[in-house]
């Protein structure tokens, strides 16, 4: 029996159509990536096709990861020499070699974000332009789109007439190119569109490449952008052997680009393509495919499909709502360790997918506690993140500044401009008087070698202790709070105005909620013992080494991976979709791409999928209460094993449990100062008078407007209660809410 016998006749279609341009468009799990590995194979063992002439092209390393190793299991000799890879480390092969016919050296450097932040600066410097009303992560944003749509600084200009910003945009752009090619750079995107611009600027150049890919596949092809397409028509557009699978269902880049239209465009560019449409589903059981069904049929633009499955009944999906998210994630970490002991699966069989990468904390948490092995996929665990990280050295410093890795890793966080020479003749200082490295910085002055830099370094010393001073009258969340402001951490970030901003905002909005927990649970909140508590789980190095461990991942990393089990946490509308996408000017759009992400998650699961959900979840130390998702109630209720509740009105704790109320928060311990009246003083001096009363309009930021339900006196701080329009009743502290009367 041969490995092709396996595939049904559609797929067949798809391996053995090695010549010309192949369309293959299909749903989840019913087997496009297996159809271009068996391809590889076949063409390979039996068309004897020199593995050297085949390029597949996949959107991440993990999944190229997954395809070679595929393929190398079915391939004996040469495999090796299949270029399996992503768009960007196909371009920066090809560019290493050739980038010198368009005047770059090959011995470029690819600018990580930093780098270009630091460039964007200096050109918003030379060519003055107003930082307040373009933003350098803004400027790099439009940028970046114009580099998917490759359109060159110069058509940006003609596009731009008239449009005075969209001008702006075009001048930076220029220059901006310009100084990358000065530094003999490259960006990210021009990694694509340098590709582009050599295939297109030197024949011979294009014609090596289209005589050395004679076979080119593409994996996930319906998150592909305009610049990747066009790389992928230079280079197959001698032999057209091009075969590009895709679901359109499962198209959730938007934000990034891709080009839904590519699949309609490849008809056009390719007129003569063979079109497979494939429709048994061989991952899932049936409850989790009709599950998948059932949400995804809910988008009006589609193409309508319905996939089907041989696989058994299976069993039904569990759904549960819980109280926290944190009653949730030790539900998750239970379930796991009870299946892991009854041999049912091993840990490596097991996912936990959520929508933000925030999410992983409550997670991290439990499993760490639990002993239970996990790893972090295509992201960095909660506490080894940069701005947690920095977050955390700022509190370590403020409570001793004894470990000088902190105090060196905020130093310049923000910048301020004080340069390595003189961090080297402070640490030079310390050393010989045998200070740490923060006491030398509070005798900066004194030190002969620095000179006027100590004037850089006195705002920085006297911001760490201010923050000392203010310890005994204000909680640790509320200190968190006041380096925030007081540094312009997250103003920053929300200057930039890019996903990632976005999602380490969220990450300092979770660590928030940490401290709020943290307080809650203790009975004498100290800073120094909320820093132990975090060095407790903080430490992930010294997780042992193991081949077998739970998968955390966000959605969008899941993508074309499958699991024998997989959580999908935190499915409450306000998180998933997120407020964002339900607040959008245009929801409809918004709201589709959430539910194609939704379907992209419940279809990873092949055997088991357990749904859940938390009432109240704490988002940025506020307690927010949450209905059940949507797409949760758009899966059929018969496949369903649990019930969703009807919602109703949140309790709302009377006044006289105030005092107990985990809701208020503690100020810190005053054993650090032993002065008794400092509480009083504390509770008065943070605590500012409301400028609005019950039954008022307020506006949020985040939520929009609603009406003020309740207002308690929580001591130090007000509880207000509102009903927004949008998102339902949310309970939140007055400092952290900054709302706006209407
Ligand atoms: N003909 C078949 N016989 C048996 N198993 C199959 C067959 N086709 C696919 N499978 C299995 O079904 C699962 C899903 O296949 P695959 O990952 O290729 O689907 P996909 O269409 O690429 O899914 P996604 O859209 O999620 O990327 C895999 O475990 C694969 O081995
Ligand atoms: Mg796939």
């Amino acid at each position: 029996m041969s490995i092709y016998d396996s595939l049904n006749e559609e797929q067949k279609k798809g391996v053995f159509t090695t010549e010309g341009p192949v369309l293959l468009l299909a749903g989840a799990g019913s087997g496009k990536t297996r159809v271009l590995t068996h391809r590889a194979v076949y063409l390979i063992e039996e068309l004897g096709v020199n593995p050297y002439h085949i390029l597949a092209i996949t959107f991440t390393n993990k999944a190229a990861g997954e395809m070679r190793e595929r393929i190398d299991d079915m391939v004996g000799y040469g495999s090796e020499n299949i270029w399996v890879s992503t768009f960007h480390s196909t371009c920066v092969r090809i560019l290493r070699r050739f980038i010198d016919h368009i005047g770059f050296g090959t011995n470029f450097t690819i600018y990580d974000t930093e780098d270009q932040k630091t460039i964007m600066k200096d050109i918003c410097k030379r060519l003055e332009i107003d930082t307040k009303m373009y933003k350098e992560k803004s400027l790099l944003a439009a940028i970046s789109s114009a580099k998917d749509e490759l359109i060159s600084p110069e058509a940006y200009a003609l596009r731009a007439q008239g449009d005075f910003r969209k001008m702006k945009e075009a001048a930076v752009y220029r220059e901006y190119q310009q100084v990358l090619r000065k530094n003999n750079a490259l960006d990210f995107d021009d990694l694509i569109v340098k590709t582009v611009e050599l295939f297109q600027s030197d024949m011979e150049v294009l014609d090596y490449y289209q005589e050395r890919f004679r076979y080119i596949m593409v994996d996930e092809y319906q998150d592909t952008n305009t610049a990747q397409f066009q790389l992928i028509k230079l280079l197959a557009g001698k032999y057209k052997n091009l075969c590009v699978v895709g679901d359109d269902d499962q198209s959730i880049y938007k934000f990034r680009g891709a080009n839904i239209y590519n699949i309609l465009n490849f008809e056009k560019e390719f007129p003569n393509a063979v079109t497979i449409k494939l429709e048994q589903n061989y991952r899932s059981t049936q409850n989790i495919l009709n599950a998948a069904n059932g949400v995804i049929a809910n988008n009006v633009g589609r193409k309508a499909k319905r996939l089907w499955t041989e696989n058994e009944e299976g069993e039904k999906i569990a759904f549960h709502q819980f109280e926290t998210g944190f009653d949730e994630a030790d539900y998750v970490a239970k379930d796991i360790r009870s299946k892991v002991r009854e041999g049912m699966y091993h840990y490596g069989d097991c996912a936990v997918l959520y929508r933000t990468n925030a999410q992983s904390r409550l997670f991290e948490e439990r499993f760490i506690t639990a002993s239970i092995p996990y790893k972090i996929v295509g992201g960095v665990n909660f506490y080894s993140r940069r701005e947690i990280k920095d977050l955390l050295a700022y509190l370590k410093t403020i409570d001793n500044a004894m470990d000088d890795l902190a105090v060196r890793r905020i130093i310049n966080v923000p910048k301020r401009g004080i340069g390595a020479t003189t961090l080297s003749r402070v640490q030079d200082y310390a050393d010989e008087n045998g200070l740490t490295f923060y006491n030398a910085l509070k005798m900066a002055e004194e030190i002969g070698t620095i000179g006027r830099a100590s004037a850089k370094i006195r705002p920085f010393v006297m911001l760490i202790q201010s923050m000392r001073s203010k310890l005994p009258y204000i909680s640790v969340s509320e200190l968190l709070q006041e380096i925030i402001e007081e540094t312009g951490y997250v103003r920053e970030l929300e200057a930039e105005n890019t996903e990632e901003a976005q999602q380490r905002m969220e990450n300092i909005d979770e660590l928030i909620s940490k401290a709020v927990t943290y307080e809650e649970s203790e009975e004498e909140p100290t800073l120094s013992g909320f820093l132990e508590e975090v060095a407790l789980v903080a430490d992930i190095d010294s997780v042992d080494e193991t081949q077998d461990y739970v998968v955390l991942m966000t959605l969008h990393s899941a993508k074309g991976l499958e699991f024998p089990q997989v959580y999908l946490a935190g499915m409450e509308d306000g998180l998933f979709p997120g407020f964002g996408a339900i607040c959008a000017e245009n929801p409809t759009a918004e709201i589709e791409e959430e539910r194609r992400l939704a379907y992209v998650g419940i279809t990873r699961a092949k055997e088991r999928l357990s749904i859940s959900c938390a009432r109240m979840r704490m988002i940025r130390g506020e307690t927010q209460y949450n209905k059940v998702s949507r797409f949760v109630k758009e899966i059929p209720r018969e496949l369903l094993a649990g019930t969703i509740q009807k919602e109703k009105m949140p309790d709302i704790p009377k006044p006289s449990m105030m005092a107990k109320n985990a809701f208020s928060a503690k100020p810190m311990a005053l054993r650090r100062t032993g002065v008794p009246e400092a509480r009083n003083f504390g509770n008065s001096a943070m605590k500012k008078p409301l400028d609005y009363a019950v039954g008022d309009t307020v506006s949020h930021l985040k939520f929009g407007t609603g009406v003020v339900k309740q207002i308690i006196d929580g001591g130090r701080d007000y509880e207000v209660t509102v009903d927004f329009s949008g998102v339902g009743v949310k309970k939140m502290f007055a400092s952290f809410a900054k709302l706006k009367k209407l």
